[in-house]
């Protein structure tokens, strides 16, 4: 495994989330080790959105959860507006999630069904406190509000609403505390187009209103271009290009970014491409992309590619990147409702992308 790409914050510069070098190995039978995240870097600003993209087991929730300590790093570091928080325990953990929460895919995650919607709000308001003095059940009215709810569902249980409105309520959950970060794993993956474009529409407002940064964790890059700012892209537990997301799926570098978004604008992965995935358990020597690489050479099988910057500000891990051309066509076939408005425009000159885009080594999504 290469170790040459350790990055380095940008002297002088520092994010609202900063993880550097972060990997998570779960330990499996027989001596077997399985590396979920292996290496990763990224940064995310106040204001921004970071799509993190990939298929399925490349990483993206486990790397999610480790960001707000649901799961513990093997390795790496993790600082949360200014603080170290790789090793933070209990209570000191329990300060630092009033700032950071998570949005599941299943709102089941995060609501009880015997809980009325009102109690599941209130619940991390009692455990955390108020952040400004007001009384519980007026900040559950507030962020009701704040999701496009009446207050009149404070009293019903999940099982009562729709799919849309579970997750509004996990949303306005995660809002109680009036966090600083989201990461949002798959948010709308469960439900049907019109609730998806209702909660994307209703990410993107908040974001904008409460200055939210937001890791947005999808397989849809239809989504990932829609809402978000910049795009990582992950493969067996790496990033393997980052980049501003319009830039990223109109010219893909890598050739597996080509192959997710020529695939998405062909249609679902036809059953060949995707029973080729090798196992993060042992995946090939040198690029671990090479195995299902049209473009692989000698160098690939040995070697593998540090994630380096581009002179266009991308950053992308292959001997041979930009070698692949997309058809002029097939981004414009990633579908989009075109109702979904765009990500809010940087209000100041961006002070960084969602990846510093530092010069070489100094690459703010790495691996090592
Ligand atoms: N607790 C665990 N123990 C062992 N392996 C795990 C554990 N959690 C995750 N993994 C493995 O880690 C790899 C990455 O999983 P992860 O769920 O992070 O990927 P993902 O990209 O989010 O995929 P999906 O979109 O399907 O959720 C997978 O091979 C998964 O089986």
């Amino acid at each position: 495994m290469s170790t040459n790409n350790t990055p380095q914050a940008t002297p002088g510069t520092s994010s609202l989330l900063e993880v550097d070098g972060l990997r998570r190995h779960f330990a499996l039978s027989r001596g077997r080790m399985l590396r979920a995240v292996d290496g990763v870097s990224l940064r995310i600003d106040s204001g921004r959105t970071l799509a993190l993209v990939g298929e399925s087991g490349s990483g993206k929730s486990t790397l999610g959860r480790c960001v707000v300590r649901m799961d513990e790093p093997t390795d790496g570091q993790i600082r949360f507006d200014g603080e170290d928080i790789t090793h933070l325990r209990h209570r000191d953990l329990r300060t630092i999630r009033q700032r950071m929460q998570m949005v599941f895919q299943s709102p089941y995650t995060s609501l009880s069904p015997r809980m009325s919607v009102g109690a599941s709000i209130a619940e991390p308001l009692q455990i955390h406190g108020l952040p400004d003095g007001l009384s519980p059940a007026d900040r559950v009215r507030e962020v009701l509000d704040m999701v496009g709810l009446p207050a009149s569902v404070e009293t019903r249980r999940p099982s009562q609403l729709s799919g849309g409105q579970r997750q509004r309520i996990g949303l306005a959950r995660a809002l109680a505390l009036s966090p600083k970060l989201l990461v949002a794993d798959e948010p709308t993956a469960s439900l049907d187009l019109t609730s998806q474009a209702q909660i994307v529409n209703l990410l993107l407002e908040l974001q904008g209103r409460l200055s939210l940064a937001m890791l947005f964790i999808t397989h849809d890059l239809g989504l990932a271009h829609h809402l978000s700012h910049e795009c990582a892209v992950m493969y067996l537990g790496r990033i393997v290009e980052a980049g501003p997301t319009v830039e990223l799926m109109r010219q893909p570098l890598h050739p597996y970014t080509h192959l997710l978004v020529s695939t998405r604008s062909r249609g679902p992965a036809a059953p060949s491409e995707a029973e080729s995935v090798p196992s993060p358990i042992n995946p090939p020597a040198g690029c671990h992309f090479r195995s299902r690489c049209p473009i692989a050479v000698d160098k690939c099988a040995t070697e593998y590619p540090p994630l380096q910057a581009t002179p266009s500000g991308r950053q992308v891990a292959c001997h041979r990147p930009g070698v692949l051309e997309l058809s002029g066509t097939a981004t414009a076939r990633i579908p989009q409702p075109e109702t979904w408005p765009r990500p809010p425009a940087a209000t100041a000159a961006p002070t960084t992308t969602a990846l510093t885009s530092s010069p070489i080594p100094s690459a703010g999504a790495s691996h090592d």
